[in-house]
């Protein structure tokens, strides 16, 4: 990429403060990438000793990052790009993502610390003593079940707390994380005078202020009513006291907040008048990186599946998460985690055909789509979506068999995936449109025969996508976006120069006829799993 320096064009940026590294992209006005860089917290900041960029705690539950880590990681980064020659004073706006859930807790009085930090020094020698909380909870930390319950008693259970933020009380979730906060260190909640998520932490430093959350993010805190758009007071209660006055009001994710902080300029000569449009987490700005539209379906075929969905008129259910849509306030985008992925594909590829793709896809060709009816459940972890666990096969007669041969175990193994996607996807309101397109990426994504079942599964083309720097170059797209969301331009307006994702396969004929009985079929026989799966764990 030639750096910003030999292009007199305006430019772009998009920041992913993620969980192992801080990313940075530059796009020019015609969308294209022309710089980018990254810092590596366990490589390139080892005197902060984190593994993966964290610290598991010794109960194995408490997960933390050192918020100073990501700051100096920003001294860093900026120092890189002034050493390559990258051109600031062409930067006409940045946004920026970050890893969902976590916190940043600012003591009182670092407002003025931040708006005054000497452009002489780096910011990290400046806000050192500005956080009340050193080390950050993050959204791998699974301590704080106790809370979790005493959210969903106060809100009249799971499904009602779902309904109100679009998610039941899960522990990454920062209201949960705050409330153990509140009742371990309360002397040290009291000291808090803001709290920011990793997403407005990030746009804070920036703007030296504190940076308000925005609506997608801050719909990953058990907090934020999601169909009004404004903090849920009975969770806030619930979590900690005097809550609202730290988080700030929520703003809509395309908001300019306003102009890069005077250090950014002096320090790296950043042109005084570059916006910053409010930061997002990370999987909402992947879903504008990956340029969604209504209808669509994102599907990452990695260690766990994910599904990134765009939905209008959402049912929060006891599974998945509904989150205000970080490119369109008025609707709103889900995400479905399934854990048995592509590990599952791996152990059902060596048993059954000796670990090779190539005899894999042989086995699907080979066998008929519906696979003569037989049906399977293949959960070898716990499951999330849904709760279940263990191997269970089913025949046309809904007899539960002990084993396939090799060939029907492949098909059973991958029909059941796609159309567990389906079901789980419908039941939080997602529709197929004549318009939908299904994205794949991750590894599955390079096996054609596998994305025929997935677009005969869903009656739906399938595009492959490289989401590599989804997260960032979804901010920096943002970032454009900002510029002209208040003249209702949309993001897909703004970002139509992009490449478009290529098509990799369309459904059978007659697929959409076939697979419906079966799909009736799955979610059937899926409440029998879940149940013996319960009863055989007590
Ligand atoms: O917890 C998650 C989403 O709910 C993760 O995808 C984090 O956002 C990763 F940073």
């Amino acid at each position: 990429a030639v750096p910003c320096r030999a292009m007199a064009a305006p430019c772009y940026l998009g920041w992913d403060f993620s969980t192992q590294q801080l990313k940075v992209i530059a796009i020019d006005e015609q969308l294209r990438v022309i710089y980018e860089d990254n810092v590596h917290f366990d490589k390139d900041l080892p005197e902060f000793k984190t593994q993966g960029g964290v610290y598991i705690h010794s109960d194995r539950l408490t997960v933390t990052s050192p918020v100073l880590m990501w700051v100096k990681a920003l001294d860093v980064i900026l120092e890189k790009m002034k050493s390559s020659g990258f051109n600031f004073s062409q930067v006409r706006a940045m946004s920026g993502a970050g890893q969902q859930h976590g916190s940043v807790y600012w003591k009182k009085g670092s407002i003025q610390i931040l708006k005054d930090a000497s452009s002489e020094l780096p910011l990290h020698q400046s806000v050192k003593g500005c956080f009340s909380v050193r080390n950050s909870p993050i959204w791998m930390d699974s301590s704080t079940a106790s809370q979790c319950r005493a959210l969903e008693k106060a809100l009249g259970g799971a499904q009602h707390l779902a309904r109100v933020t679009g998610s039941r009380a899960y522990e990454r979730f920062t209201g949960n994380q705050i409330a153990k906060i509140y009742s371990q260190n309360p002397e040290v909640y009291k000291q808090t005078e803001r709290i920011s998520l990793v997403s407005s932490f990030a746009a804070s430093l920036f703007l030296g202020a504190y940076a308000p959350i925005d609506y997608s993010d801050g719909s990953g805190m058990n907090l934020l009513q999601i169909w009004e758009k404004a903090w849920s007071k009975p969770c806030l209660d619930a979590c900690a006291p005097g809550l609202e006055e730290r988080l700030g009001c929520p703003v809509p994710s395309h908001s300019v907040l306003g102009p890069i902080s005077p250090y950014y300029s002096q320090r790296y000569g950043f042109n005084p008048d570059c916006k910053i449009v409010a930061f997002t987490g990370d999987n909402p700005a992947s879903l504008a990186g990956m340029r969604l539209q209504e209808g669509d379906i994102a599907i990452s075929l990695g260690t766990s599946d994910t599904l990134f969905l765009w939905i209008q008129e959402p049912t929060p259910a006891l599974e998945g998460h509904i989150l205000c849509n970080p490119v369109d306030s008025q609707t709103y985008m889900a995400l479905l985690c399934f854990k048995n992925g592509s590990l599952m594909r791996e152990r059902i590829r060596d048993e059954c055909a000796s670990g090779s793709w190539d005899e894999f896809s042989k086995a699907l060709s080979s066998t008929v789509a519906g696979n003569s009816g037989n049906l399977g459940f293949y959960f070898d972890v716990m499951e999330i979506t849904p709760e279940a666990v263990g191997i269970h096969r089913f025949n046309r007669d809904n007899q539960k068999v002990s084993r396939f041969p090799k060939e029907v175990e492949i098909r059973a193994l991958i029909e059941g995936q796609f159309m567990a996607k389906r079901i789980h996807a419908e039941k939080l309101g997602y529709k197929v449109l004549p318009r939908t397109r299904i994205l794949a990426t991750g590894g599955a994504s390079h096996n054609k025969k596998i994305l025929q079942v997935l677009s005969d599964v869903f009656n739906a083309p399938v595009f492959t996508i490289d989401t590599a720097n989804s997260a960032c170059l979804g901010s920096a797209y943002r970032a454009i976006h900002g510029l002209v969301a208040e003249r209702n331009v949309s993001l897909a307006d703004v970002v139509k120069l992009a490449p478009e994702p290529r098509l990799a396969v369309t459904p059978t004929p007659g697929a959409e006829e076939l697979y419906r009985p079966l799909l009736k079929r799955y979610a059937e026989l899926e409440q029998k799993v879940i149940y013996n799966s319960a009863s055989s764990c007590l």
